[in-house]
């Protein structure tokens, strides 16, 4: 994991055995956009294979492993036959079961993605990373002057490359993790592929658009009834109102135009604890206010001290630095601290891999007092020396055991030990998730003083109980069929699909259009671009599929998400509680099904029925036996007794060292090394 984009970016042009050729005027929408006006292709065109996926055929796609890393001949062979669009007269005989209104790729909305080019960021297209498997995307797919493309590209298309096979594993440079070689080698004069020169788009300026935010649920006033549990020495009392914290008057605006009226648990308890300068470990659950719980006490006292940063000076030293494991998710964080930074003279940046370093360099040099990154990035920038770190007061680490794990710890701790960076007695820390597994937190304990405060929202690590679990029972062979049907029965409400790899989400996503469902995908193989059209078009709801690796699973915040479902389910407990969170926010209630395949899945099975039991949630007697029969006769899943079941890892020095947030044996490293790109 922490597969650092900046070498990504400079990537090895890869050379396919497959590149199908999508032609816009197959899958172009019909002059009211509602007819899927299909030309079969021909026998001989590769990427429209009359046959269907079809399950059970080992040499198909569908039966190959999920390991990505394999001859690429192979799989792309096996996805040619298998898996290419199919022409009309096909894709009739598989869907017979086609909902009328869904079909016709859902009317004008279904199927075909905004046109782009016409788009801000079709600039820098032919300086960009060397196409991949579907490198014809970009002209073949352009729409027709409505400027509509058929939006399966995303599904089927990998920016980066698509079905890398081999490829995707041959990212040159040694030092993935190292800020050094990437600062060095990176996009200053490394030519060993294209540069990245993706400048995304400026958020939009607006007031309107600023503070745009949606309502907050029928549950939201059921946050109070939490248990709240702080751990650590002499902390301060909770505050109930946002008066009481005593921000100044445009901060209290800008939650007022933000549309918050009353305090979160965790803004409760956290926001007089960092006033007081404590150093912090919170944990709470799923969509429940963390980001605004550090930003605005942060953004207090800013106000109160005074910043020094300064326009247009070389070096610029931020008084804080929050980072987070994916682009989109930092993406977000800077956006709500430039919502609450409103009108005040504070300036918040961001910056991210997959995007142009020197867009990112203009970005800071105008002046940075709140710097927003992604790991790797950040240590570019710092590398560069466009950032120094002598001024920081406040380091956030947002998703914070995920920033700890062994993914990006090397990086956080390089980060800590970089030049210039005050010692944790001279900076204040705070850590934020709805996860921490007791290891992760002893991992902790280096960043923070050792007085730190542990805040516990309910149980540490446990699911939203705004989120309806429901597990199904589901053999691999059986998931693509149960997922039709459920989609069709959902309609349009928008739902996140997460499957286990990067070529997974291009075929599910494939599969889904082919099936006239309106589809797009988001992972670590797409383009940073597409990645963000990808995303822009699941939140607008033009297409309300989205299909996804575990890249998104963690903080988005995406108004209206009714539905995550789980094709695949993570290894972890802690992934599955965050997928789940990407529904059931702020209030508002969601559903979560996931699909368990007994071959696979077992392991999960303890842990499951532990956070459907702490979640009130009807467990499964099948998952129930499972679980017993895994665990023996010691397993109490169902018991739910301690509602801190993991707790501030203090409190339990002895003895302990494997325990996951849901209180199990840990039968693997908390957040495994995948072939993501996250940052
Ligand atoms: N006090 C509040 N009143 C109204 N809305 C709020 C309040 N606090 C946060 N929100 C809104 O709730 C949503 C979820 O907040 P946020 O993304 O910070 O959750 P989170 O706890 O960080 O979730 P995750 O664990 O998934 O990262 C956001 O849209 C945010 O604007």
């Amino acid at each position: 994991m922490g597969d650092e984009d900046w070498e990504a970016e400079i990537i090895k042009p890869h050379i396919s055995s497959y590149v199908p050729v999508f032609e816009k005027d197959r899958y172009s929408s019909g002059a009211n956009g509602d007819t899927f006006n299909r030309t079969p292709a021909s026998s001989s065109d590769p990427g429209f294979s009359n046959n269907k996926f079809e399950e059970g055929d080992s040499s198909g796609f569908w039966r190959e492993s999920s390991i990505d890393c394999e001859d690429n001949q192979t799989r792309n062979r096996g996805f040619s036959k298998r898996g290419g669009y199919q022409d009309g007269n096909d894709s009739e005989a598989l869907g017979s079961s086609r909902r009328g209104g869904r079909g016709s790729f859902r009317g004008c909305r279904g199927g075909f993605g905004r046109g782009s080019p016409n788009s801000d960021y079709e600039q820098d297209e032919g300086t960009q990373r060397s196409g991949g498997i579907f490198g014809s995307r970009r002209s073949a797919l352009s729409g027709a002057g409505n400027g509509d493309t058929f939006q399966s590209r995303s599904g089927g298309g990998s920016g980066r490359g698509g079905y890398k096979g081999l490829n995707e594993e041959v990212i040159t440079g040694s030092g993935k993790n190292s800020w050094k070689s990437e600062a060095e080698g990176g996009e200053s004069g490394d030519t060993q592929g294209p540069k990245v020169t993706y400048i995304p788009p400026p958020p939009p300026e607006d007031e309107d658009s600023i503070f745009a935010h949606y309502q907050t649920g029928i549950n939201f006033d059921k946050y109070d009834t939490i248990l709240v549990e702080v751990s650590g020495h002499d902390p301060p009392p909770a505050i109930l109102t946002f008066e009481e914290a005593n921000l100044c008057q445009t901060l209290n605006n800008n939650i007022a135009k933000a549309g918050y009226t009353k305090l979160t648990p965790v803004q409760k308890y956290s926001i007089p604890i960092i006033q007081g300068g404590r150093d912090l470990m919170a944990c709470a659950q799923t969509g429940s206010g963390k980001t605004a719980a550090f930003l605005l006490p942060i953004l207090a006292h800013m106000m109160r001290d005074g910043i020094t940063a300064s326009r247009f000076k070389e070096l610029q030293e931020p008084e804080c630095i929050i980072v987070a494991p994916t682009r989109e998710l930092i993406n977000q964080i800077y956006l709500e601290a430039r919502k609450f930074s409103f009108g005040t003279c504070v300036r918040a940046v961001v910056t991210y891999g997959g995007t142009q370093l020197g867009h990112s360099i203009r970005q800071i040099v105008q002046g940075c007092n709140i710097l927003c990154a992604t790991p790797g990035r950040l240590m570019d920038v710092i590398g560069k020396e466009k950032i120094g770190l002598r001024q920081v007061k406040y380091l956030v680490l947002d998703e914070a055991d995920r920033m700890l794990d062994m993914g990006f710890g090397p990086e956080m701790k390089k980060l800590i030990s970089c030049p210039g960076m005050p010692s944790k007695e001279q900076r204040q820390t705070l850590m934020f998730s709805a996860t921490f597994p007791e290891e992760i937190q002893r991992l902790a304990g280096e960043f923070l003083k050792s007085n730190y405060l542990f805040v516990a929202v309910g149980q540490v690590g446990g699911a939203c109980r705004d989120v309806q679990q429901t597990i199904l029972q589901v053999g691999q062979y059986s998931k693509r069929e149960k997922l039709v049907e459920i989609l069709r029965n959902i309609g349009d409400e928008r739902t996140m699909v997460f499957v286990e790899t990067k070529k997974k989400a291009d075929f599910i996503a494939t599969f889904l259009c082919q099936e006239k469902i309106s589809t797009t995908s988001i992972h670590g193989d797409r383009e940073q671009r597409e990645r963000e059209q990808a995303l822009g078009d699941f939140r607008c709801g033009k297409c309300p599929v989205l299909v996804a690796t575990s890249v998104a699973a963690r903080g988005l915040d995406i108004e209206n998400v009714q539905h995550v479902i789980n094709f695949d389910l993570p290894s972890t407990i802690d992934e599955y509680v965050h997928r789940i969170g990407r529904t059931g926010r702020c209030g508002n209630t969601g559903r979560a099904i996931s699909f368990f395949d007994l071959e696979s899945d077992s392991q999960l099975a303890q842990p499951l029925v532990k956070v459907l039991s702490d979640a009130q949630q009807d467990v499964p007697a099948w998952l129930e036996e499972i679980a017993f029969s895994t665990y023996g006769p010691g397993f109490s899943g169902n018991a739910r007794g301690n509602v801190f079941a993991s707790v501030d890892t203090r409190k339990n020095y002895h003895g302990k060292s494997s325990l996951n947030t849901a209180g199990f044996s840990s039968t693997q490293a908390p957040n495994p090394v995948d072939d993501e790109s996250w940052d």
